[in-house]
């Protein structure tokens, strides 16, 4: 039985990938998380019933703030905060999904000489796992593409992990939650964990026309509801979800959603037609455009530009009823997909960490 410290967080698409694993790694070892102190990690990793330590994080922000000039030493401080707990813990590995919360973390690890695997979702390696990788042992990846721009004989394609319970969902009960008879489509809107502004406005522009033809189940974020829309039989609003989203998934029949790197592996694993709308490059560092066009590429998803909606959204419906109208083609691809059990996958190779064969 091993000590493993779970890290990684500033969205929950940071977190969810590493609750996936805890249901079989809980079976034979004890696991800790290690996080902010109020990130939703915390909250997420709490809920889960994991022992937490919380220590003091910097944020990567592509823009100017006071904040950036200070940052630098709530590292260094989480730094030796974190090296005391994992001593205090007695850690014998470490699996971080990523996310700047996670850096002071690896690099304490990394001074006490503790194995350490990460996890790159998206297409392209994030600041964070970049800063990393040369203290890491192995680094699984969701793309096989993503392989080839990582150091030779560290990365390997797990493909991503899944939470179980999310591919267990009852139409019927995400039916009952949203009051939806099920005679029209229902079409689900995920903004990523945090919501999108662009999209709820979007959605929110258009959603008489599109709620002649659906039943909607909009996850707008957190303080993001509109309530004067409330009173809509066929619209559903809800700031965040939790176990529900397994039955909100089963009910849906069409997909509208970022382009996180958890998400479209879980609509992917779910075969439900969708539509991706990346995060543009000016919010980010294009790494969901990227995850997009791969899954384009594939014949998996219809990718909407940012831009394009906020030009004109009555592109949304448009193109909604084009995918409704080729949705088989659709569903065909992403059943024909080589899926990879990313859960299964990751967990060897911790275990063959743990091993030392790795
Ligand atoms: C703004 C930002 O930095 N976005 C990044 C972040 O996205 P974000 O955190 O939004 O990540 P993902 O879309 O990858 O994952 C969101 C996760 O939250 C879950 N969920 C979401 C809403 C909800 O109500 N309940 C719930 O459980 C989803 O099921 C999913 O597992 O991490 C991803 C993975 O590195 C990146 O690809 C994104 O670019």
């Amino acid at each position: 039985m091993a000590k493993i410290l779970l890290t990684g967080g500033g969205t929950a698409g940071h977190v969810t990938a590493n609750l996936a694993l805890l249901g079989e790694l809980r079976e034979k070892h004890t696991i800790y998380y290690m996080g902010s102190k109020d990130g939703i990690e915390k909250e997420l990793a709490e809920k889960a019933g994991l022992p937490y330590f919380g220590i003091s994080t910097g944020k990567l922000r592509r823009y100017f703030s006071l904040r950036n000039l200070t940052d630098p030493f709530r590292v260094i401080g989480g730094f030796f905060q974190a090296r005391k707990q994992i001593q205090a813990w007695k850690i014998d590995l470490v699996f971080s999904k990523g996310g700047f919360v996670a850096v002071p973390v690896i690099f304490a690890a990394a001074s006490l000489g503790i194995p350490i695997i990460c996890h790159e979702s998206d297409f392209t390696p994030g600041l964070a796992n970049k800063l990393t990788i040369p203290f890491t042992k192995k680094i699984c990846c969701n793309f096989q593409e993503t392989v080839s721009l990582l150091p030779k004989g560290k990365a390997v394609c797990t493909g991503a992990p899944i939470r179980e319970e999310l591919l267990q969902g009852s139409r019927e009960e995400g039916l009952s939650l949203c009051s939806f008879s099920g005679e029209k489509p229902v079409l689900m809107v995920i903004g990523g964990s945090l919501g999108s502004v662009a999209i709820n406005t979007a959605v929110r522009e258009n959603i008489e026309s599109l709620g002649q033809n659906y039943d909607i189940i909009h996850i707008c974020g957190k303080k993001n509801e509109d309530k004067s829309l409330s009173d809509l039989a066929y619209y559903r609003q809800f700031p965040y979800v939790n176990e529900e989203l397994a039955d909100l998934y089963q009910a849906a029949d069409f997909v509208i959603s970022r382009a996180g790197a958890n998400v479209i592996y879980e609509i992917l694993a779910l075969k439900k037609p969708n539509i991706l709308i990346p995060l543009p490059k000016k919010a980010s560092r294009g790494d969901q455009i990227l995850n997009a066009e791969s899954f384009s590429a594939q014949g998996f998803s219809v990718v909407l530009p940012q831009e394009e909606l906020e030009e004109n959204p009555a592109v949304l419906p448009d193109c909604l009823e084009k995918l409704h109208e080729n949705k088989e083609k659709y569903i065909k691809a992403m059943e024909a997909s080589k899926e990879r059990d990313g859960r299964k996958n990751v967990l060897a190779v911790i275990q063959s960490v743990l091993d030392g064969k790795s």
